[in-house]
């Protein structure tokens, strides 16, 4: 089952696993990578106000000669530059250059950019996608307290982007709950983090079991756990092969029981 796409509820979707720009760097390394990430198979990239490469992901995108509406593209309000959410919306579509003037999803990166008027940064959101700016409008980092904040809107986020991944499941799954019992769909970033800074913990058990029976590697098998708890992927690398391995990851599907197995583990961990 390759990676699909996931239903907004504004009634648009969202390819399930992204790509994001973040510590990609800028300049010419930027749009390369970018481009191989296109090349590899992505066509959701996630980028944002703070890092600092959205021409660079514009420029790729013209480059790599995609049909806009054939790229889902993210950005996000990360609060630099003094610039208001309405003025930095339209900086980053000025960045990105593209000849169509809009971005697929448009973030609050923190509620701390919002705080304390959570709503009213929300009805600024609102406006963007009223104005065809933004085709869908989300947070991230936002906890249940934030979201409940936003109980007045008339625009229900369309996705929360959190960190995700097994060690952290115990402390996020009642947002992860949360976010899905009101329509609100859940994007994981940092998925991989039990291998690239956890790495040696007790999930390397239960992934090292699932790996030999499935041939995937560690980085296939968390991306797979994390679509197992519902939410779409937002992953990196800028390496071509790590690329296709996690594309490939679409067909990798893991049993109620390989999802088991790697939250007790994940319990564990001190
Ligand atoms: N909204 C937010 O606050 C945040 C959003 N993000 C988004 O999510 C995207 C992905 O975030 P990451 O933390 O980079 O995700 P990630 O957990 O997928 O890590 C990707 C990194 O892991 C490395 N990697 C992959 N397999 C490895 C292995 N076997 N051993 C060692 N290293 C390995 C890759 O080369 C890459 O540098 C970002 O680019 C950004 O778009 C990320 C962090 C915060
Ligand atoms: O998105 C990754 C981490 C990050 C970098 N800059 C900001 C600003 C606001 C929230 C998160 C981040």
């Amino acid at each position: 089952m390759p990676w699909e796409n996931v239903k907004l509820n504004d009634g648009r979707s969202i390819p399930s696993v992204g790509w994001g720009s973040w510590k990609m760097g800028k300049g010419q390394q930027a749009v390369d990578s970018t481009i191989q990430a296109l090349d590899a198979g992505f066509v959701h990239i996630d980028t944002a106000q703070a890092y600092l490469n959205q021409e660079e992901v514009g420029e790729a995108l013209k480059r790599a000669n995609f049909k806009r509406s054939d790229v889902f593209l993210t950005t996000k309000f990360s609060g630099r530059d003094g610039l208001s959410i309405l003025d930095a919306a339209n900086d980053s579509l000025r960045k990105v250059n593209l000849s169509v003037d809009y971005v697929d999803l448009y973030l609050v990166h923190a509620p701390s950019l919002v705080r304390p008027d959570i709503l009213g940064g929300w009805r600024q959101m609102e406006a963007l996608q009223a104005r065809g700016i933004a085709k869908s409008i989300g947070v991230s980092n936002f906890e249940i307290k934030d979201l409940e904040a936003l109980k007045g809107a008339n625009i229900v986020p369309a996705v929360n982007q959190i960190l995700l991944h097994p060690y952290v499941w115990e402390r996020q799954k009642a947002l992860v709950q949360y976010c899905q019992s009101h329509g609100i769909v859940v994007e994981a970033y940092s998925p991989l983090i039990p291998v690239t800074q956890q790495p040696g913990g007790p999930v390397d058990k239960p992934l090292a079991d699932i790996s030999k029976r499935t041939n995937a590697s560690f980085d296939q098998i968390l991306l797979a756990w994390a679509r197992a708890k519902g939410a779409v992927v937002v992953t990196n690398s800028s390496k071509k092969s790590r690329l296709e391995g996690y594309i490939s990851a679409g067909d990798l599907q893991l049993s109620d029981d390989d999802v088991a197995a790697i939250d007790a583990a994940a319990r564990k961990q001190k």
